[in-house]
């Protein structure tokens, strides 16, 4: 399979190193603006770049009629936009706000232990994200999907960084050097407190996931998520 890095940091690194293993070729490599989107030997787009960069480098793919995934965070707020103009092309895309197996299976377990505590407002839910500082978002795209998980099932409105208000679950994101991705849920009474918490342990997991989900879209249409690729149940 031919692939197009749309990023070329961190990530377009580790999935480089992956997706060479797996006997694919990478035909195309952007790390900036100005270069030349050139996707004439392109099956799949894979884009983790810059928050800002991400909606540009997703439209270019569907222009071109190359399927695109995307795990850059920071840009959700044109999500709908994206979906809106995949559908248009009649395109292929899928975001995730985390690749990696594990994190995905603690989406599930999030999703269960919340419809849980829907019954006992005694408990306050506190969402924790640690980072590497280089990370040029907050909070994580993966604690906003926990979160928007959590709200989901509760009588939750909203998340905030600041001091939340009753309706509201409190994200601290904390950064420290070299940490590849921490996530942490607990609920908080005064008697006593539960927790889940993912640790990744490196950026591998994050991006065999991309790698695997781009095998996976290399011929399909429409929009997907990584429960499609991973054929979750829940
Ligand atoms: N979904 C996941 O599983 C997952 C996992 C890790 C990181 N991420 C996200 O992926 C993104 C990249 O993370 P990273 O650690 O590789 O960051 P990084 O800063 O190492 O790499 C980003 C790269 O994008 C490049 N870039 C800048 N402008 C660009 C443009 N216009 N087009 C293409 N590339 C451009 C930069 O040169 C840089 O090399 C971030 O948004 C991060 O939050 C997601
Ligand atoms: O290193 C990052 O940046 C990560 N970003 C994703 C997020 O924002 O959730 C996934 C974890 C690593």
């Amino acid at each position: 399979m031919n692939i197009a890095l749309l990023g070329y940091g961190r990530m377009g690194k580790s999935i480089e190193a992956i997706a060479l293993n797996r006997n694919h070729k990478i035909t195309l490599k952007i790390a900036n603006a100005t270069d030349d989107y050139d996707f004439s030997n392109v099956d799949v787009a894979i884009d983790f770049s810059i928050p800002n960069a991400a909606v540009t480098n997703i439209k270019k793919a569907l222009d071109a009629g190359v399927p695109v995934i995307s795990g850059t965070t920071g840009w959700l707020e044109n999500y709908d936009d994206i979906i809106n103009y995949c559908n248009t092309k009649n395109g292929t895309f899928l975001y995730a706000s985390n690749f990696s197996l594990g994190v995905n299976i603690f989406f599930e377990i999030n999703k269960k232990l919340s419809q849980l505590m829907a019954g006992f407002p005694d408990y306050s839910t506190e969402i924790e994200e640690i980072h590497h500082t280089q990370k040029l978002d907050a909070p994580s795209g993966t604690a906003i999907t926990l979160a928007e998980q959590i709200i989901e099932q509760t009588n939750y409105k909203n998340w905030t960084l600041e001091q939340p208000k009753a309706d509201e679950i409190h994200i601290e994101a904390k950064r420290i050097p070299e940490v590849p991705g921490t996530h942490e849920i607990t609920y908080n009474s005064e008697i006593d407190s539960i927790s889940i918490r993912h640790t990744a342990h490196s950026r591998q997991g994050f991006a065999l996931g991309a790698v695997i989900a781009a095998e996976w879209i290399k011929d399909k249409k429409g929009v997907f998520s990584m429960k499609d690729v991973l054929k979750i149940n829940g």
